[in-house]
């Protein structure tokens, strides 16, 4: 999707430092794609990163764009000393790739920033994660963090969570896994909730985490209401691992939008 910024004046240096932008053009003739305005939000979170920290290293399209970011910074000799934890392993191979050094939470037990993109952001900075499938390592790195900077293009804001109409991840184990989705599902009843196995490819095999489990993704209808009952309710059903909200997480939340960078602060 592209999308004409006339008034990207406050992301003019992230935009430049994307490559999205020549000293001499003007935002205001810029079109840019939701990829762009992903990676705008990105380069502006890296501004957060100095070295010596340890980094919780996010998933998904957005969040690679950062690790794209930091894995230049340490090569041109900009930030140094910096130590990794990816929250997948794809993001554990791309940030190898790029020579990042990388640790683990039994190493690092606390992280002094974390980046990461979201799919769904509500006013108060809660979010749902994990339509990607890591919302698990993410909810223990970002968890483990001082600070937990979340960069998204606007698509992802929403009035309450669960409002795009779009997946709520929940990780659960596979021993009848069904039984869980059935408790999950009625547990919602009232919102509307229908809970569904997330599957890959035409054979609509499971997809499986990185953890080795499986993903139930829920879709409600209406508010589920209180954020915090519903997590507790959640995780109080025996086979489920973890879910996708991420509760009075997040410090910081980048959006990146048509009128520009917008930096919401907890
Ligand atoms: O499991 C995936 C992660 O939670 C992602 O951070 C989230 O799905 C957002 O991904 P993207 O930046 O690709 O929209």
């Amino acid at each position: 999707m592209a999308i004409p910024c006339p008034n990207f004046i406050a992301s003019e240096k992230a935009a430049m430092e994307a490559g999205l932008l020549l000293p001499s053009s003007s935002l205001s003739q810029l079109i840019l794609t939701q990829d762009d305005l992903k990676k705008i939000a990105a380069y502006k979170a890296v501004e957060y990163v100095e070295s010596g920290m340890v980094l919780g290293l996010g998933t998904g399209s957005t969040a690679k764009h950062a690790v794209d970011r930091i894995g230049e910074l340490l090569r041109q000799g900009k930030l140094k000393d910096i130590v990794g934890i990816p929250t997948s392993t794809k993001t554990h191979e791309q940030a190898l790739s790029l020579g990042i050094p990388l640790s683990d939470l039994d190493s690092h037990p606390v992280v002094d920033l974390a980046i990461d993109g979201a799919d769904e952001v509500d006013p108060y900075l809660n979010l749902v994660k994990g339509r990607g499938g890591s919302l698990l390592r993410e909810k223990m790195v970002e968890g483990a963090c001082k600070k937990f900077v979340v960069i998204v293009d606007e698509s992802k804001l929403v009035n309450y969570i669960g409002g795009s109409g779009l997946a709520m991840p929940v990780e659960v184990i596979q021993f009848c896994w069904k039984f869980t989705a059935s408790r999950l599902q009625k547990l919602f009843e009232e919102s509307g909730c229908v809970a569904k196995l997330r599957t890959l490819g035409e054979k609509g095999e499971p997809y499986v985490t990185d953890n080795g489990n499986y993903i139930i993704d829920l879709y409600f209808k209406q508010s589920i209401g209180d954020l915090k009952a519903a997590s507790d309710s959640i995780l109080q059903i025996a086979g489920v691992v973890e879910h996708g909200m991420f509760i009075d997480m997040a410090t910081t939340v980048i959006v990146a939008g048509e009128l520009g960078l917008t930096v919401k602060d907890k």
